[in-house]
């Protein structure tokens, strides 16, 4: 399991790290990570230019230190301080005596500044780190975008990002590459920040941090692969749980179809079918169970899918949530359902929306949600008392309290009509195999990444490709 770290926790892990050890030496381990990461990206130090945007905190403490690391090794190293009377007094004087210039970053009058950014291979960003507020102030972001052409580095997380939540208000640094000090922080893992990181490198600086304390976690291989319900000798089709799934209708027949070849993969040993596009499922998976009557006629299930177009079905959708078992609400069924009524539910239920469908469950704009994913999903979880999955470019699982999932897998490919009627069967199926709601939604959504992945392979997928990858994402997770 992958774990982030709120900045409180990181602070509070910080004093007791340094009432342990010497006084600088946890900037000391950070700058030298910092520096060796420049210098493996650098391939050549010797004869080449850095330029440090330094500000007035410790993120510019480091890489200042880093910056005379390197200029001792030959690099031609130039900081550009943006508050030079408040600049880490030591990182500057380590930086003088290895011989790196320095130059005022907010004298605008010959362009000194701009021609040390423009002119660098690489430049560190040690603007803010997770001290920072808001987005980056007007000089810094001018600065920022003179470096065309130079590789960045993002000191701990990229200025303008913030670091426990992932949300950009205004510009931000967009980094190749984070080097991030003794944990990862949620707005690394989270979009939109995720994708100012670049590839983020974690380093081990010496901090200790209580693992029940964390904001945020991710599923990895290993996790994925306890999950998974694999039968064992004695299953049969009914213990492996039977999923039942409410999607379709006459006008999106379509919809019944993705979410069926969904939960047959998702490792339920029967999918029943209940509603008006039995007969197109049928068509397509004679292995299906399917009726054209109402879900609680249908047979025995351990679990429900309801929801993927299903129009305006209200009373199918109220018969699925009479029901004791686990219930997944998705598409159509996610406007139907009262929070009242899935609050008063007794088994699991496990919402499944995209940030349009969050936007309206919530009664802001989808804008919102997008900027501040975390917060909505939250949000969410504590007003249906209910297990959420916000579906997009970084898919998060939350319960009314406790970390919330961050899922490692996605793609963009899977922005295409119906993948999310693929990822609702397969969580059901995983909801009816036994797995609690956190677990199904996060194992379902890690799959549906991987096959994705599987099958598009550098060409456009459509939703059927993704749900015949899914065999493919078990044996990847197994093997
Ligand atoms: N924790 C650890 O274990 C370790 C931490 N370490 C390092 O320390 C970093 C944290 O350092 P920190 O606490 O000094 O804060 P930091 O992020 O440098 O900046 C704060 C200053 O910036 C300013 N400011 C705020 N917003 C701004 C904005 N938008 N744009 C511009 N300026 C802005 C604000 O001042 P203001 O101008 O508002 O008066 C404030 O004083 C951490 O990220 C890591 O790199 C490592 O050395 C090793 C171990
Ligand atoms: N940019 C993206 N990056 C990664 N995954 C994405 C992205 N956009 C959409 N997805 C995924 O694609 C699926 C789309 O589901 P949904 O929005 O319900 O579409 P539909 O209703 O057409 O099936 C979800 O699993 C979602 O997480
Ligand atoms: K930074």
């Amino acid at each position: 399991m992958r774990s982030a770290f709120g900045v409180a926790e990181v602070r509070a892990a910080e004093r007791a790290a340094m009432a342990r050890g010497p006084e600088g030496a946890l900037m000391r381990r950070a700058a030298a990570a910092l520096a060796a990461e420049c210098a493996r990206l650098l391939g050549r130090v010797y004869g080449s230019r850095v330029t440090l945007l330094v500000g007035s905190g410790d993120n510019g403490g480091d890489a200042l230190y880093a910056g005379a690391r390197l200029a001792r090794r030959g690099a031609g190293v130039t900081a550009v301080l943006l508050a030079p009377d408040r600049a880490h007094p030591g990182g500057l004087a380590a930086l003088r005596a290895a011989g790196g210039r320095v130059v005022d970053g907010v004298d605008e009058r010959d362009g000194r500044a701009e021609d040390a950014v423009a002119g660098a291979r690489l430049v560190v960003d040690g603007i803010v780190g997770i001290g920072g507020r808001g987005g980056l102030r007007e000089r810094a972001a001018h600065l920022v975008a003179a470096a065309r052409t130079a590789t960045v580095v993002a000191v701990d997380l990229p200025s303008g990002v913030d670091a426990d939540t992932g949300e950009v208000r205004g510009e931000a640094v967009r980094a190749d590459v984070t080097v991030t000090f003794g944990a990862y922080k949620p707005g690394l893992l989270v979009d939109p920040g995720r994708a100012y990181a670049g590839a983020v490198r974690l380093v081990d600086i010496g901090l200790d941090l209580p693992p029940e304390r964390r904001a945020l976690e991710a599923l990895q291989y290993a996790d994925v692969a306890r999950l998974l319900p694999v039968p064992a000798g004695e299953s049969d089709k009914y213990r492996r749980g039977v999923v039942g799934v409410v999607a379709g209708s006459a006008r999106y027949p379509g919809a019944a179809v993705l979410c069926v070849a969904g939960a047959l993969h998702g490792g339920a040993g029967a999918v029943r079918y209940a509603g008006p596009a039995a007969d197109a499922v049928i068509a397509r998976f004679p292995e299906a169970l399917v009726s054209a009557g109402p879900p609680s006629k249908a047979g025995r299930v351990q679990a429900w899918a309801v929801g993927p177009g299903l129009g305006d079905d209200e009373d199918r959708l109220l018969d699925v949530l009479d029901a004791d078992v686990p219930v997944l609400i998705d598409a159509d069924g996610l406007r139907l359902a009262d929070e009242r009524r899935v609050r008063a539910r007794r088994a699991p239920t496990l919402l499944t929306p995209h940030a349009g469908e969050a936007a309206a469950l919530l009664g802001v704009d989808r804008a919102r949600v997008e900027s501040a994913r975390l917060a909505a999903v939250r949000e969410l979880a504590a007003r249906y008392d209910a297990t959420v999955l916000l579906k997009g470019s970084t898919t998060l699982v939350a319960d009314a309290e406790g970390p919330v999932r961050v899922n490692p897998t996605g793609t963009a490919w899977l922005a295409t009509a119906g993948s999310g009627d693929v990822l609702s069967g397969l969580a059901g199926s995983l909801l009816a195999a036994g797995l609690a709601a956190r677990d199904a939604g996060s194992v379902a959504a890690y799959l549906h990444g991987l096959a994705a992945r599987h099958a598009a392979d550098g060409a456009p997928v459509a939703a059927q490709d993704v749900a015949e990858a899914v065999p493919a994402a078990w044996r990847d997770v197994r093997g």
